[in-house]
């Protein structure tokens, strides 16, 4: 039997049309969701990445600006653009798309991005808020990745053991508190783990977040289980693919998210939900 697929353009499509009814009542009482995008450099993927974003915005009913500037922009003027969005009352959200130039200190900028404005839920306050349990914004890659679990009836996880392959501050790392936070018993796999099969095996759950394709193969996954692909790598011909082999893991699995039309939109999708929930919380 072959699995069913967890489309997260459709989730996408319903999520997207709550947010765009609670942004119109918002709108009626004067308060308009703000998000400013901030783009360094002309890295060609992250063009396409912004100005979708921007558009998800435009169709939900946001206002949004794109701030584009040239590789040469230095570390201080970066900051210092931040600062006036975290002064500016009509910016609610603030993503700087990474990666950055080599010569800006990523790290810097994100912590300069005041947490309430923290959307992408990177600042180290967002991710200690996850780690204690506190509110916070959640990193939109696995808060996207719970939504597409709870989709399928899985909110909460008890009894349920989810493997998930990668441990990166963005993905990884947040994903595993997530599902703690559901009531998962977790396990994080990762570059050091020895026998990653024998690990993905024994999953009810396995999230894929590595980068690297056909990391998870057909023998590796447990009949019947749910799969989550958030890789997002080009093949020989150019083609978007995920972390899975998805013909073969498809035929074991019993839920699988497909690359593209997965985890990618419910990305966007949760960074407006985010902006969202930043803007309501000054409603007047
Ligand atoms: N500060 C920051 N926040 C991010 O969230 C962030 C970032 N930087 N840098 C780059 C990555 C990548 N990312 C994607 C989001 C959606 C799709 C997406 O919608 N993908 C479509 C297909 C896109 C295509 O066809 O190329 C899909 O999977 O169906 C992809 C990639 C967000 N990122």
């Amino acid at each position: 039997m072959t699995a069913q697929l967890i489309d997260g353009n459709a989730l996408s499509r319903q999520l997207r049309q709550q947010v765009r009814e609670r942004t119109t009542a918002l709108k009626e009482r004067g308060l308009t969701p703000g998000l400013a995008v901030v783009l360094v450099g002309d890295n060609p993927a992250s063009q396409v990445y912004v100005r979708n974003k921007v558009k998800a915005c435009e169709e939900v009913g946001f206002h949004s600006v794109l701030e584009r500037y040239d590789a040469t922009l230095t570390e201080a003027e970066l900051l210092a653009r931040i600062e006036a969005l975290n002064q500016d009352p009509a910016i609610h959200g603030i993503l700087v798309q990474l990666p950055l130039p080599a010569h800006i200190d990523d790290k810097k900028v994100i912590e300069a991005i005041s947490p309430a404005k923290d959307v992408d839920g990177f600042h180290v306050a967002s991710a200690g808020a996850l780690l204690v349990g506190e509110a916070g914004f959640k990193a939109c890659t696995p808060y996207g990745c719970m939504k597409m679990l709870e989709s399928i009836g899985l909110k909460d996880l008890r009894g349920k053991h989810a493997v998930v392959i990668g441990r990166s501050n963005i993905v990884g790392k947040p994903m595993a508190l997530m599902l703690l936070a559901a009531n998962a018993t977790v396990t994080v796999c990762h570059s050091g783990t020895a026998d990653l099969a024998a690990m993905t095996r024994q999953a009810d759950i396995v999230v894929a977040a590595v980068g690297k394709r056909n990391v998870l193969t057909a023998d590796m996954v447990k009949p019947g289980a749910v799969v989550i692909d958030v890789g997002m790598n080009r093949n020989a011909e150019g083609k978007l693919c995920g972390d899975v082999d998805f013909e073969g893991v498809r035929e074991v699995a019993g839920w699988i998210t497909p690359v593209p039309g997965g985890v990618g939109p419910m990305t966007i999708t949760m960074l407006l939900v985010n902006t969202l929930e930043a803007a309501e919380r000054l409603r007047p």
